[in-house]
């Protein structure tokens, strides 16, 4: 999150916690951003929504300019290894390339490509990472039963190296190619 706004330093303070940013303030920037001419053609969202009440939202605004969304993919994987993914990732502070102490065998802080120092976000720290997955399990998961009966769901099984998973991502988004 750039910015020293105070709508940025506010959000800022429930993300470092790893709590969910106030609907009102995700679903403005999500609402603002889909009105663009690029998304005009279709778009695809990651991490939004993350509740019931911003998934009847979101479904409410895309009516209004008669649209749907077409497919929503659930990406599973154990929540040991997403503690691992997350608690091992380190961000360049200078060109903001992400870095895996273990998949990229990265010992220093020092970013190979710009030379930048790495730091791990405060919502990477471990205990942080088990926070979110409570928040997750309360919050998010509720929107796999959701979209299941809207017909629109499809799961992928997303252990393993990213290559396959993106496989996995692509083949599920290939019937809807036009
Ligand atoms: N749809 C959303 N509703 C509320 N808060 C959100 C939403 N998406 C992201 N956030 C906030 O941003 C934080 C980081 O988002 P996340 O998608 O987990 O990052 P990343 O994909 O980089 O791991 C979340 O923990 C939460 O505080």
């Amino acid at each position: 999150m750039s910015g020293g706004t105070e709508l940025g330093r506010q959000a800022k303070k429930y993300m470092d916690r790893g709590d969910l940013v106030p609907d009102e303030v995700t679903i403005a920037m999500v609402r603002d951003r889909l009105a663009e001419d690029d998304a005009r053609d279709g778009f695809l969202l990651d991490g939004f929504p993350r509740n019931v009440p911003q998934a009847e939202t979101l479904k409410k605004i895309l009516a209004e300019w008669d649209a749907r969304l077409d497919i929503v993919l659930e990406l599973v994987v154990d929540e040991d290894e997403v503690v691992r993914r997350l608690s091992g990732r380190r961000t360049c502070e200078r060109c903001g390339r992400i870095w895996h102490v273990d998949f990229d065998d990265k010992q220093d802080d020092i970013c190979d490509e710009c030379g930048g120092h790495l730091f791990q976000r405060d919502d990477d720290k471990e205990e942080v990472v088990r926070h979110r997955l409570e928040v997750y399990q309360e919050q998010t998961a509720p929107l796999v039963q959701f979209y299941a009966d809207e017909r629109i769901l499809v799961g992928i099984d997303a252990t393993g190296p990213v290559e396959e998973v993106t496989h996995r991502a692509l083949a599920a988004l290939r019937p809807l190619e036009r």
